[in-house]
């Protein structure tokens, strides 16, 4: 696309020199020949900086809000760097939102599980659709891919492309987890979005937003730029969302989608529902009570893109989980989960969710990473571990240079200086699940921690592509 075309986009007048654009970019690193850098001024560093290296690797334009600099390519003065960045990264890839349905969720907790919860529903519902999110993103063909830079909601160009490529590979929807980070600093900007899912708002991130109320108003933009809401109406911030066309979902309060009589089951939860389609009996293969919200949630976004009750109850009791986070590998007759807790508070999260549906004993396994990433957990994981399950199995977990024998031997003496003694070291992470599944007995639950969806584990001299589910799975099913 001419740089003069993009330049009318930002109504800017045709730069002196044109040419031909093949990409843009916030990040001096990523250009490539033929992309226009965007110098954004943030908190740390100013984009304007990277003026000679950009030129250096190729780029026919830098776009900022002001510079005093001599450039050898057309520098293009604009009111707000981030937003410019957002226009023309949705220009150069021809406005894919426009031709999906798309739908955003936003709020403090619950936007990973009820953005996957959404994806699933809609192809349960024959629509081909892709997502993004904390997790990684996905085409319409399931195949989960990550972005070099990792983030709930990267910014615009990444946005676009990714939108961009759901809809070349058929895509019909598209799932957009929309951070309030990304909402504040434009990285959405400009995506059309038919639905907004709004969680829930507590107090996060307030060192990025200030007061509560910006936090609000910067998620808030969500249900501003999309055609409906979906709201919980058993958080105090959603309800006063009542200026859009809009369902509500929610437990204790009335609402649209609203759930009762909710039983803890081994497979997950169950629950009545009474919602604009009907009444019906839902099933959802989850743990964990605040993912009836999710459902609710997604439920909602679903059927506004025209899913149907059947294909709601059914697609909600089919959800796979999402990877890697209280996923339900197998529920019976040994329960096996696979969750990405890995400091103390989280494993005893974790594991206190686990207890009340355990018939049987609990049995746990995990690691402690090495080299520098926060050694002084190790032996908190070896005591929290050994108070919450009745057997925990110490393995690796991404030791990198430091001796995994050190790691093991710490971990189990926050054990023991506990006065507990219910634990075994497995330093082969292979050989542990297989060890946790092989003790398991009818009705019990082996959570294995701290991998989660991570696709490598890293050991001294090598690194193994990783995938914890499917470690799993090998090791439930029965010796040939
Ligand atoms: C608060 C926040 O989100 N800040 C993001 C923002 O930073 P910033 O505007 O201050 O920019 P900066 O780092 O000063 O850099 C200025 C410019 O120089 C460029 N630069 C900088 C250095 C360099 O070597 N080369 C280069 O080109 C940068 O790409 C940028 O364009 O833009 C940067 C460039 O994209 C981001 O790296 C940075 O994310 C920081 C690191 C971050 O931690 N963000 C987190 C909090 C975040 O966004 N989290 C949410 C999820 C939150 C949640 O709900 O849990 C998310 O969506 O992931
Ligand atoms: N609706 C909810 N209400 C309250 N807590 C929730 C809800 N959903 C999930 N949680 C809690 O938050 C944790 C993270 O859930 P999830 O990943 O879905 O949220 P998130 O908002 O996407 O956070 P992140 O961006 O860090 O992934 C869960 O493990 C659970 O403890």
């Amino acid at each position: 696309m001419l740089l003069s075309r993009l330049a009318a986009a930002l109504s800017l007048p045709a730069p002196d020199r044109d040419s031909d654009v093949l990409g843009v970019t916030h990040n001096a690193d990523w250009v490539k020949p033929g992309d226009v850098f965007v110098a954004i001024r943030g908190a740390k560093f100013d984009g304007h900086a990277f003026i000679p290296e950009v030129i250096e690797r190729g780029a026919v334009a830098v776009v900022g809000q002001g510079w005093e600099g001599e450039a050898s390519v057309p520098y293009l003065k604009v009111p707000h760097a981030r937003e410019a960045l957002a226009d023309l990264a949705a220009e150069l890839r021809g406005h894919p939102s426009r031709a999906l349905k798309v739908v955003g969720v936003t709020g403090t907790d619950g936007k990973t599980t009820t953005s996957w919860l959404t994806l699933h529903l809609l192809r349960s519902a024959g629509l081909k659709t892709g997502l993004l999110s904390t997790v990684g993103y996905q085409r319409p063909d399931g195949e989960l891919h990550h972005f070099p830079a990792h983030f709930t909601t990267p910014e615009a160009p990444q946005v676009q492309a990714t939108l961009s490529e759901i809809l070349e590979a058929g895509g019909e929807a598209a799932v957009l987890e929309s951070s309030s980070h990304a909402l504040q600093l434009d990285r959405v900007r400009g995506v059309a979005y038919d639905v907004a899912v709004w969680t829930n708002l507590t107090p996060e991130h307030l060192d990025f937003h200030g007061t509560m109320e910006d936090y609000f108003l910067a998620k808030k933009r969500l249900v501003d730029w999309a055609e409906f809401a979906v709201v919980n109406a058993d958080d105090a911030w959603g309800r006063r969302l009542d200026e859009k066309p809009r369902w509500t979902y929610g437990v204790d309060h009335d609402a649209d989608w609203r759930a009762f009589d909710i039983r803890d089951v081994p497979g997950g939860l169950e629950f009545a529902v009474t919602s604009p389609l009907g009444s019906f009996d839902a099933r959802l293969p989850m743990i964990g009570r605040f993912n009836v919200h999710n459902a609710l949630g997604a439920m909602a976004a679903a059927a506004r893109l025209g899913a149907t009750l059947d294909e709601l109850r059914d697609g909600l009791a089919r959800f796979a989980g999402v990877p890697g986070r209280m996923q339900i590998v197998a529920a019976e007759p040994v329960r096996v989960i696979v969750d990405f807790a890995h400091t103390p508070p989280s494993l005893e999260k974790a594991l206190s969710a686990l207890r009340p549906t355990t018939l049987g004993r609990l049995i746990v396994v995990i690691g402690s990473a090495g080299g520098l990433r926060d050694p002084g957990k190790r032996a908190p994981l070896g005591e929290t571990a050994t108070r919450l399950a009745d057997v925990a199995i110490f393995t690796e977990e991404d030791h990198r240079d430091t001796p995994l024998d050190d790691i093991l031997n710490e971990m189990a003496r926050g054990a023991r200086e506990a006065g507990r003694s219910n634990f075994l070291l497995v330093g082969d992470r292979r050989e542990a699940i297989r060890a946790a599944i092989e003790r398991a007995e009818p009705g019990d639950t082996v959570l294995l921690a701290g991998k989660g969806a991570e696709d490598i584990l890293e050991r001294t001299h090598e690194t193994v592509p990783w995938d914890e589910a499917a470690e799993a799975r090998r090791a439930l099913r029965p010796a040939p």
